[in-house]
């Protein structure tokens, strides 16, 4: 196939303007879509279709990039420093650990990176295109200019599109312009100079398709699209989520103590006239040891093994920190089919005013579901499930489609010159519309009396569990071509419809068990309170108040945030009113879930901080959730928690360590370096230790987590990390001051062996202290992974063995004397005793973190 070089369309008229033909033509292609081959080739011209065409930057320059760190850089320049003043073993050690903990970093965050990637393209958005003449479903992000969609209700719009062919188009653009409601589309030309937000010939990539199927020519993919073009002049920051905020906190806190201390240590050496080279090179050391540099890798490598295993059980994430989030996650919002009850509904019932069965409102209600082309409810495909009825020569005219403000839709149809509109809907928004109902083929005023009759059997039905609709008409004249909102008044009220949709056996014990592990649930439903009501209570789910959209409505946002906390059952709630709920929420300090597989419920899946969706969902849920659930099921839901605790918890194990012991050696060794005449640490030794310490922290990402700090919310509490940090850094520092006394009063120590002997009890006490700090339990009780055990050990071993070796002397080490290393190892057996009475103390007094 011949075609012009495609890049050049910017200058030409916008696509939506000018004819169907030219278009063709300026994309070289058809009208029945691309070969494959052609395809594959326009793929790797124009790139993958993303929004933004941030390619993954090469491995070399993410590699460098770490080294713009501010720590990095400081050590880069003691490095540099030490070697023009020929300290060349220190120049190079510390050369060494930067390239060392940069490299770890490097490797492990890509290693995740990867890995969650994987995942998430195995639930990537798919488009529908035609191919070699062919529909064939493909990954959206390789639609290329030239292909056709096949677009239909809940479908996203996978790029910008001209329209080839639509039946009754119903797209919703908030994302172009803003406007919450549904706009028509049709094929034709549109005039020149219209603006994308005007063009009703053309759908824009990120909107979604309400109602109605079409057929359109792609022309612009990737960042050419508008609304690529949008997201690159804005560059709109992600809102960070609660947890990255409280780490950002925590990273700030541990800061500002790291400036204090080097800024004393510095005070304090000028003062002393101390070596200047030597005191920046401390400072240096004691600012590394204090860093907590191994938590970017901590994250991200507990993330991603936390997403691998909820991915095991049936829970695929799509933004890896909601992994966190779910595991804080303390109010879980839900809508109510699929979830709760089976979504396999059946039409038990068609009765009409008067409460006898009848055929035509079975009828009535039949036509509407089979001519509606919004995305079928799960009551359309039960009343076409129900019986085969006849069409009866029935064609349809038009369509005023559904939407969740109105909650009903009409047909118009046509038979042998009849026209009718046909409603069907919520029976309370339906019945508003009706002035007449209809018995045996005769029409009534449908007055005061009569309406309150009708309600008080919608009420019965609705208290027995039916979900209701109601269906109503109305005759039109027959020339009318088009249907509006304002045609439904007046109408005739035939009858209800009723359903039987049972509540889910397996929902049961995972709402108990979510329940008793700190998660309150809560259900925010379209459908009546009623129906609901009856759901909850079969399913054992107390529910402590009741809120309809109408009383929603009427509360502003404080008084919401209030009541909202104390409700547990929102009924009749428009979408709008659901994500409204859902920020109160927030907004009251909760972590709050929201579980849903409607277009309705996307804007509360965004609200949310975890947006929890199932793989059949439609694509505008599916593409606002963080989660998706494999199975439509609340157990699958539990796991995910669990797991989220639980990664969350190795995180947690990595802070108190950094804060308490390690926090407490480089006190001591800042106050050391006051009291003391020589430095009681040499640099060098200080990063060697803090290299060590690093080692051993490798494996806590892959720790086990003890089955009851799985049972309450986890969230980060700066109160407790900085109480824990106090107690037992304080505790950290009186043995060591115990060491500094053994040392010089019955050692006598010089400066090589009291840094010797130091070095050996900090180490070894820093690193031990993680099989206390690892849990709540007497650390007998609670088995770490095989990995803790071999990495702590092992460092241990290092820092013991070191000073015995040649190596030693490099690093300014002498081989203490027996009776030290006895000294130093029931100081160690001391401070580990009194670490652990210490803890139990303190967990008893503050139960969190
Ligand atoms: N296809 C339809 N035709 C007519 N009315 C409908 C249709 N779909 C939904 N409705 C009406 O709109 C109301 C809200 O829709 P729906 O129940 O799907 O909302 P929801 O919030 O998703 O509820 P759920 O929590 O059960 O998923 C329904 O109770 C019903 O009265
Ligand atoms: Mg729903």
């Amino acid at each position: 196939m011949k075609h012009r070089n495609l890049t050049e369309h910017r200058e030409e008229p916008p696509a939506w303007c000018g004819t169907r033909e030219a278009l063709l033509s300026r994309l070289a292609c058809s009208s029945e879509g691309l070969p494959g081959a052609e395809a594959t080739e326009r793929l790797a011209r124009y790139g993958p279709n993303t929004p933004e065409q941030r390619a993954r930057r090469p491995a070399w320059m993410e590699f460098l990039r770490r080294f713009a760190n501010p720590l990095v850089l400081v050590l880069l320049v003691a490095s540099g420093v030490s070697f023009l003043t020929h300290e060349l073993t220190s120049s190079a050690i510390i050369a060494g650990i930067v390239l060392m903990s940069v490299t770890l970093d490097f490797v492990q965050e890509r290693r995740a990176d990867s890995a969650a990637e994987r995942l998430r393209s195995s639930v990537a958005l798919k488009a529908t295109v035609l191919r070699d003449g062919a529909e064939r479903e493909v990954p959206a992000r390789e639609l290329v200019p030239g292909d056709v969609v096949l677009l239909s209700a809940g479908s996203l719009v996978p790029a910008d599109a001209r329209l080839l062919e639509a039946r009754d188009l119903f797209v919703n653009q908030t994302l172009l312009t803003g406007e919450p409601y549904p706009v028509e589309k049709q094929p034709g030309e549109a005039p020149a100079g219209t603006e994308p937000s005007e063009a009703r010939n053309a759908v824009f990539m990120g909107t979604s398709i309400i109602s109605g199927t079409a057929r359109a020519l792609v022309f612009a993919t990737g960042a050419r699209t508008t609304v690529g073009d949008i997201a690159h002049a804005l560059a709109e920051p992600v809102p960070s989520t609660t947890f990255e905020r409280d780490t950002r906190h925590f990273g700030l806190m541990l800061m500002r103590l790291t400036v204090l201390l080097v800024l004393f240590v510095l005070l304090v050496a000028v003062q002393a006239h101390r070596p200047l080279l030597e005191s920046f090179l401390f400072a240096v050391a004691l600012a590394v040891g204090l860093t907590p540099e191994l938590l970017p890798m901590v994250l991200s490598v507990t993330l991603s093994r936390g997403a691998m295993r909820m991915a095991a059980r049936q829970v695929i994430v799509k933004r890896l920190s909601a992994v966190h989030d779910l595991g804080s996650m303390d109010v879980l919002c839900t809508d109510k089919t699929g979830t709760l009850t089976e979504a396999r509904i059946r039409l038990e019932r068609h009765e009409d005013a008067a409460g006898r069965e009848s055929e035509q409102v079975l009828r009535w209600a039949w036509l509407n579901s089979h001519f509606e082309s919004g995305l079928r409810s799960p009551m359309d495909e039960a009343i076409l499930a129900h019986t085969e009825v006849e069409a009866g020569g029935w064609k349809k005219v038009d369509e005023v489609p559904f939407d969740f403000e109105r909650r009903r839709v009409s047909v118009l149809l046509e038979n042998e010159g009849r026209r009718v509109l046909v409603v069907k809907g919520a029976p309370e928004d339906v019945l508003a519309c009706c002035t007449r109902y209809e018995l045996d083929g005769v029409p009534h005023a449908l007055d005061a009396e009569a309406r309150k009759r009708v309600l008080a059997r919608f009420e019965a039905l609705g208290a027995e569990g039916f979900r209701v609709l109601a269906v109503a008409w109305r005759e039109e004249s027959p020339d009318m071509q088009v249907a509006h909102l304002g045609d439904e008044t007046e109408l005739v009220f035939a009858g209800f419809a009723s359903f039987l949709d049972p509540p889910k056996e397996s929902a049961r014990p995972a709402l108990q068990a979510l329940i008793r592990s700190g998660v309150k649930v809560k259900v925010v439903t379209g459908d009546n309170e009623r129906v609901a009501l009856h759901v909850c209570r079969q399913l054992g789910l107390e529910v402590e108040g009741v809120l309809t959209g109408a009383e929603v409505g009427t509360l502003d946002d404080p008084a919401l945030q209030i009541r909202a906390a104390r409700t547990t059952l929102f009924a009749r709630v428009s979408p709008g009113q659901k994500s409204r709920v859902i920020r109160a929420l927030r907004r009251r300090g909760h972590v709050v879930g929201y579980l849903g597989d409607g277009i309705n419920d996307a804007p509360s899946l965004h609200a949310a901080d975890v947006g929890i969706s199932v793989d059949s969902a439609v694509d505008v849920a599916r593409e606002a959730a963080d989660l998706l659930l494999l199975r439509h099921d609340l157990a699958v839901l539990y796991d995910g928690v669990l797991e989220g605790r639980r990664s969350f918890g190795n995180v947690m194990k990595y802070i108190r360590m950094g804060t308490s012991s390690n926090f407490g050696n480089m006190l001591s060794m800042a106050g050391a370096s006051v009291l003391l005449p020589f430095l009681p640490m040499r640099p060098i030794q200080i990063l060697l230790n803090n290299l060590l310490y690093d080692v051993s922290e490798l494996a806590i990402p892959l720790d086990e987590v003890d089955p009851e700090q799985l049972e309450r919310p986890t969230r980060w509490d700066l109160r407790f990390v900085r109480l824990f940090m106090a107690v037992l850094g304080t505790l950290s520092s009186l043995f060591d001051a115990a060491t500094f006394g053994v040392l010089l009063l019955f050692f006598h120590a010089e400066a090589a062996l009291f840094q010797t002997g130091w070095f050996m009890e900090s180490l070894t006490t820093q690193v031990l202290v993680i099989f206390i700090i690892r849990t709540r339990r007497n650390p007998l009780r609670s088995r770490p992974s095989r990995w803790l055990v071999a990495s702590s050990l092992g460092a241990a071993l290092v820092a013991n063995v070191l000073p015995f070796t040649p190596l030693g002397a490099w690093f300014g080490f002498e081989p203490p004397p027996p009776a030290l290393l006895g000294a130093l190892a029931v100081l160690v057996v001391g401070y580990l005793l009194s670490a652990e009475l210490l803890k139990r103390w303190f967990f008893r007094r503050y139960a969190a973190g």
